[in-house]
């Protein structure tokens, strides 16, 4: 018998990692989606041929569950699911900051739970999702996880103590780029560039940058090197990235990113 998977919370993660697994062959009826609203679930179930259930349903009938909401739904999806889940069914969590100590307590005992903090570039099959195990969770549990989210991109696999970090480096990573080529479109148009050119500009650099950064082997430092010629032009713009403590103000935003994961479990949802 095939393995049933649900996704539970299927919004832009949940329907990312939905689409990628249908793309590298899984089969929709072997796939279930649960959605709060109801236009929403025709919506999922038309564009992915996929059963749309409700959660206590999707308990039942799934091996197993993929949580994708909101680390501040957590606590309520869970006290939904917990009568329904059946003995030996896989909770996978994609939310950030929640522990699988936090689902552990909630469901009863000997419940296998997986952490995944994935990244949006899963829409692309470019993500990167961090596995970790819970206390009752087997090694082909973690295959199981791993084959689900390397549908979309590539895995890794940490104990639980490095999730928070991985969340602030992964999870959050691409907004980081995505903020810097803002920035940098910014100081096109500065120079005299128009927008829809300086924007090209830097996301080519940025895609030729990241492509030279995995394949060349080289270490990022031997990479700058290569681009800052004596005297030139590259040299002044670090002077002034340096300057202004871009490097310092980079380690300071990952650990106030890693700080907020560690706060989420706590149900802080200021
Ligand atoms: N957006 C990102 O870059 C990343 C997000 N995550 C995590 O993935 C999770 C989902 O994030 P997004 O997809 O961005 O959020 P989202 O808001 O797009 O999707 C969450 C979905 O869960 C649904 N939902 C909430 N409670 C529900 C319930 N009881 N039953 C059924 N559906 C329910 C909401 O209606 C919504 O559609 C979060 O926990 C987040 O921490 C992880 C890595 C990256
Ligand atoms: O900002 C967030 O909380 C989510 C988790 C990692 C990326 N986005």
């Amino acid at each position: 018998m095939s393995q049933k998977v649900a996704v539970l919370g299927t919004g832009k993660i949940g329907e990312a990692l939905l689409s990628g697994m249908i793309r590298s062959g899984w089969a929709p009826a072997d796939l279930f989606v649960t959605a709060r609203r109801q236009e929403r679930a025709e919506e999922l179930r038309t564009r992915y041929g996929v059963e749309a259930l409700s959660n206590a349903d999707a308990a039942k009938r799934a091996d197993t569950l993929i949580l994708a909401c909101k680390p501040q739904d957590m606590a309520a999806l869970l006290a939904e699911l917990a009568p329904h889940v059946t003995p030996g069914t896989l909770l996978v969590s994609a939310a950030a900051g929640i522990t699988t100590s936090f689902i552990e307590e909630r469901l009863h005992e000997d419940t296998p739970v997986i952490r995944v903090m994935p990244n949006t570039p899963v829409l692309v099959d470019e993500g990167m999702s961090v596995i970790s195990a819970g206390s009752h969770a087997s090694t082909a549990d973690l295959n199981h996880a791993e084959a689900i989210f390397g549908a979309v991109g590539k895995t890794l696999r940490v104990p639980e103590t490095q999730q928070d970090a991985c969340t602030a480096l992964s999870g959050s990573g691409p907004a980081y780029f995505y903020f810097l080529v803002e920035a940098m479109t910014d100081a096109g148009i500065l120079l005299g560039l128009p927008r829809d050119k300086a924007h090209d500009l830097i996301v080519q650099a940025a895609i030729g940058a990241a492509v030279m950064l995995r394949d060349s082997g080289e270490h990022p430092v031997k990479l700058r090197e290569n681009v800052t010629s004596p005297a030139g032009t590259t040299i002044n713009a670090i002077r002034e990235l340096e300057n202004h403590g871009v490097r310092a103000a980079l380690i300071a935003a990952l650990e106030a990113a890693r700080d907020r994961s560690r706060e989420l479990a706590s149900g802080n949802n200021a």
